[in-house]
């Protein structure tokens, strides 16, 4: 596996229990000055962007009394030393006091107001030091700044009002254009609504990566970011067909023809030795035109090669392939073949109620978006984790998991997938486009051919994580702009040797 694919995910609290020994060994002043030339350097990258300058433009920060603040105010004496006109307003009767001598004697004025000229504001309210709840603070000129497109928002470690332990937000919130986060990727800044406020997310090392990485290394579960594609299953030389893997894909119904073409093609594309396909007769003459290379079949039974199966895409009350259901969960009981549940499969499986927990294999993985979620949990008999999900969507996603004993992937902006008890992998994506009919089904196709090609020894999580990167990025490339103008079909053909930006470090 690629060393840069998995990038670690802390919460807020277990970046501050790692920086704990450096702060008692006297480091603290380094690590706040590394974060402020972090914080600095980044806002210099926005204002070029913006004003095609740095000198002579406008920056303004909210200062809180805390160590955030503190970096906020170095940030400020740093950009006023390279010429920007630099101002703070303390929000507290309180402010790092190094920090506001540095910036006072770099020529920072003190403000009490927010002028409509500013080119960044910087949000140094509070950071991991949030003790939750969080109300904008009283200073003329904020709530237009927020709302001007001239005006760029930038977090300095977190913004303010977003828990960075689980992505939960306050009633208010500083949404930001950019988050400048310190020494790890926080979770609360990667799901949920803390996500959304987060806007792109740069990591500045500021010197503690080993302890991070010792802190980690005593983790009962490793929660990474997928950076890059984390596996690549290519053939092998020595490869025929029935070696290289056969998906198998149920999909598909009178009622919606289509899916099946989406899940089919997107396994087709996605490279596989052979992709079958069981739906009812007409379904499958249909697919045959649109790919010619697959193989229909009108028995439920899976296939003796199948290799990997997925379910559920457009099947809806079809009841040959609700008994397609029944058949590959048996398959991945007896065999422990790696099993995709999606779409009308999960509402199937959420109409079994509490049974629904007995009948899932360990190799499956469930593919819910928000709304088949809850309903599952619902059905399972867990409705505590539906609240849950709001309030910590990486742990609710994660007690699920663990509760049914098999992967679950939670779609949305950013989708969240969970092993029962060993590891989380989460992928945040930019691409609002991919909210459009029939993307799932997609990604459905693309994961049942990764799975059946992938190595018996790669996580099930891994492999789910790289069909969710390959799916994002085809959109990315389809959309750069994120205007939203593609359908599902476009996605397929962009799915198929989608470029791996590497993007270690940064979301788009
Ligand atoms: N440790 C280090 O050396 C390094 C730390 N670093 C930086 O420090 C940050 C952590 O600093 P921190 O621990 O001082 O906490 P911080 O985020 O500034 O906020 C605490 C203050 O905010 C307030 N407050 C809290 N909740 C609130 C709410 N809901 N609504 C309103 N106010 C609220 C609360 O004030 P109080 O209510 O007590 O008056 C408290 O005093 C971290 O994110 C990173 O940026 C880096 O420089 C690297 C080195
Ligand atoms: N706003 C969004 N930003 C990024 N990705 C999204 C967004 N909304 C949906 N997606 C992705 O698009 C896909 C939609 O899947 P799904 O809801 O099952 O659609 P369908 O059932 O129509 O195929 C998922 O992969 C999901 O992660």
């Amino acid at each position: 596996m690629d060393a840069e694919a998995l990038t670690p995910l802390y919460t807020g609290a277990e970046v501050r229990q790692a920086e704990a020994p450096l702060l008692e060994a006297g480091e603290g002043p380094q690590l706040m000055a590394r974060a402020a030339w972090g914080l600095a350097g980044e806002v210099a990258v926005q204002l070029r962007h913006r004003r095609g300058r740095i000198y002579g433009t406008r920056v303004t920060g909210l200062i809180g009394p805390g160590n955030n603040g503190g970096d906020g105010l170095f940030a400020l004496a740093l950009l006023r030393r390279r010429g920007v006109d630099a101002r703070a307003v303390l929000v507290s009767d309180r402010a790092h006091d190094q920090g506001l001598a540095a910036f006072r004697q770099a020529g920072g004025r003190l403000t009490q107001s927010i002028d409509a000229d500013v080119d960044v504001l910087i949000d140094a309210v509070i950071g991991t030091g949030t003790s939750g709840g969080f109300a904008l603070p009283q200073v003329p000129g904020l709530t237009e700044a927020l709302a001007r497109e001239s005006t760029a928002v930038v977090a300095c470690d977190a913004p303010s009002g977003v828990d960075p332990g689980t992505g939960a937000v306050a009633q208010e919130v500083i949404a930001a254009d950019l988050t400048v986060t310190f020494g790890g990727h926080k979770l609360g800044l990667m799901v949920g609504a803390g996500a959304q406020a987060s806007g792109r997310v740069v990591v500045v090392d500021i010197g503690m990566a080993g302890e991070l990485a010792r802190f980690r290394a005593e983790a009962a579960r490793s929660r990474s970011v997928v950076a890059a594609e984390p596996v690549t299953p290519a053939p092998r030389r020595q490869d025929h067909k029935y070696s290289r893997g056969v998906a198998h894909v149920v999909a598909g119904s009178h009622r919606y023809p289509g899916a099946a073409v989406l899940s089919v093609r997107a396994a087709v594309q996605t490279g596989c030795g052979m992709v079958t396909l069981y739906a009812p007769g007409p379904v499958v003459s249909l697919v045959t035109a649109a790919q010619p290379e697959i193989v229909g079949t009108t028995a439920p039974e899976i296939p003796p090669r199948a290799t990997a199966v997925a379910v559920g895409p457009g099947i809806a009350e079809d009841p040959g392939q609700c008994a397609a259901l029944d058949c590959a969960l048996d398959w991945a009981q007896r065999t422990g073949g790696r099993l995709v549940l999606d779409a009308s499969a999960l509402t199937l499986l959420a109409e079994r109620g509490e049974q629904l927990t007995a009948q899932l294999p360990a190799s499956t993985v469930l593919t819910p978006h928000l709304g088949e979620l809850r309903a599952l949990m619902e059905a399972a008999g867990r409705k505590d984790l539906c609240e849950e999900l709001e309030a910590s969507p990486v742990t609710a996603v994660e007690d699920f998991a663990g509760y049914l004993g098999c992967t679950v992937l939670l779609k949305g902006a950013s989708t969240i997938i969970a092993e029962p008890r060993s590891r989380t992998l989460v992928h945040r994506v930019q691409a609002p486009g991919l909210a459009t009919a029939g993307s799932g089904d997609v990604l459905t196709g693309v994961l049942v051919a990764l799975a059946a090609t992938a190595g018996p020894k790669v996580p099930l999580a891994e492999i789910a994580a790289t069909a969710v990167r390959r799916h994002g990025q085809a959109a990315c490339r389809l959309d750069p702009q994120g205007r939203g103008g593609f359908g599902a079909s476009a996605l397929i053909e962009a799915c198929n040797g989608a470029a791996i930006r590497a993007s270690a470090g940064t979301f788009d």
